[in-house]
């Protein structure tokens, strides 16, 4: 998971420093030469790591901080205004341009995510109401201009495509085509290498000359650490870019891209892919990642995702079944799958405050894992023992475990859940009041009490 090893080490040098009570200068020194040091482990640019060491120390020495009385409070407090200041303070949003359509030009090396990302936006903007298209101007393999059909088609946009022409003539035809056809946003994703050479630098620069992009997004893969910082300042330093989409930062435990990049190259990061999925994007803001790194959650993004993830009508529906007690296992099921729409089970936890840390990929896995049990054994349910739990007699368990691939412990344990959920339930029906349809609303909202309470 994202920064594991990094908010492991930080926790446990704030841990010391929190024993202690009162803090001297040389605590405070102390702590700081564990944080370079974690820093370092996670892959920070070394300067970066020194630089942001000296900051913090020089606020957290000051005497206001040390007999203040919370002093290693204050100190956690600086590390998370600095690191937020480190990954560029603000979100950085894309500039749209007031000409239609706005250009974005997506770069990157091969394998870095370009395609996938490119499909990704295009997802982002349609949710937002836009009318993207997708340019194929990666055309030295046929295969990524198939690709990206394939991605174009899963993210509901269309793609433009000439084949293997000319790159520079494809981006103007596409964005003629983008003008006669009423798209807004035209997403051009070109050719990558293995490493930076003239030729493909020099056909990018083509390209923004005669098409005059609006935004040059550079995409890099964050599990490349500082070879993906080097890659940053590179194009950068050739072609100018606006901003940077970091890859893979699902699968990146150490995370010194995410931290070095805006510090060396000067460009934010404005977005971030959390996993290969076209949902998987999530806009960047330093503060809520300085708050994910720290262990203190992201409750933020977890709201945003509920809200673009959860379906509010249904959990209207599900608040009004939990206060009349007719919540079925259809309706669990339901809930269920909402739920897991907004990503796996472990990223979510991680955005909790205070459960960072505490549930590890193993515990994350076995409860995906028993989710997707209960949803089997659901599924392998007569719509009529789906309705009404109490027919399902034992020759109908050893049905539904067959069917599901468990065994009839597990068909019982579920029906058992059930079985206090809904006494619970029945408790939250009757209670009247503003107390009692809070608490309806927020358990349709989150699917139910989770099995097991
Ligand atoms: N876990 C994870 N995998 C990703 C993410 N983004 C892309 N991938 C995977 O990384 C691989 C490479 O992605 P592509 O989109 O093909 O990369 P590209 O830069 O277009 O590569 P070329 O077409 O070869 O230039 C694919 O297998 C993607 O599924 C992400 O955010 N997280």
């Amino acid at each position: 998971m994202a920064f594991e090893g990094l908010s492991d080490k930080l926790s446990a040098a704030f841990k010391r420093l929190r024993s202690k009570g009162r803090l001297t200068e040389s605590d405070v020194k102390d702590a700081m030469r564990e944080v370079r040091l974690a820093l370092l482990e996670a892959d920070v640019n070394y300067k970066v790591a020194k630089d942001f060491v000296a900051a913090v120390t020089a606020r957290a020495v000051g005497s206001d901080v040390l007999t203040s009385l919370t002093p290693a409070q204050q100190v956690i407090k600086i590390v998370d205004e600095e690191l937020t200041s480190l990954m560029g303070a603000e979100n950085s949003r894309i500039q749209f341009s007031s000409k239609i359509p706005t250009i974005i030009m997506m770069c990157g090396l091969q394998g870095s995510g370009k395609t996938t990302h490119s499909a990704k936006l295009a997802r982002y903007f349609k949710k937002q109401g836009k009318r993207p298209l997708l340019v194929a101007c990666d055309v030295y393999r046929p295969a990524a201009i198939e690709q990206l059909k394939v991605v174009g088609e899963k993210a509901g946009a269309p793609v433009f495509d000439m084949g293997q022409g000319d790159p520079v003539k494809i981006a103007k035809k596409a964005i003629s085509h983008a003008k006669d056809y009423g798209h807004d946003i035209v997403i051009l994703d070109t050719a990558g290498r293995l490493h930076i050479d003239e030729q493909l630098m020099g056909e990018l620069k083509n390209i923004k000359a005669e098409v005059g992009p609006h935004e040059i997004l550079l995409v890099i893969d964050s599990m490349t650490g500082q070879d993906a910082v080097n890659v940053a300042k590179s194009f950068d330093e050739a072609l100018g870019i606006d901003g940077v989409i970091l890859t893979k930062l699902d699968g990146d435990t150490r995370g010194g891209a995410a931290l070095s990049v805006r510090a060396v190259t000067g460009k934010p990061i404005k977005f971030v892919g959390m996993g290969e999925k076209l949902d998987d994007l999530e806009p960047f803001y330093p503060d809520r990642m300085a708050s994910r790194i720290l262990g203190m959650g992201d409750v933020l993004t977890l709201i945003d995702k509920a809200q673009e993830q959860l379906d509010f009508k249904s959990s209207e529906k599900m608040a009004k079944k939990l206060k009349e007690n007719s919540f079925d296992l259809d309706d669990l099921l339901e809930q269920m799958k909402q739920i897991r729409k907004m990503g796996p089970l472990g990223q979510i936890l991680s955005m909790l405050p205070g459960v960072k840390g505490q549930i590890g990929d193993e515990e994350a896995q076995q409860g995906e894992a028993q989710l997707r049990q209960v949803e089997s054994i659901i599924n392998s349910m007569t719509r009529a023992e789906r309705a009404k739990p109490a027919i399902i007699n034992p020759s109908r368990k050893r049905r539904i475990a067959a069917g599901s691939g468990t065994k009839v412990e597990d068909v019982n344990r579920l029906l058992r859940q059930f079985d206090q959920m809904q006494k619970m339930m029945k408790q939250f029906g009757s209670m009247g009041g503003k107390k009692g349809k809070r608490l309806r609303a927020m358990m349709g909202g989150m699917g139910g009490p989770p099995p097991g309470m």
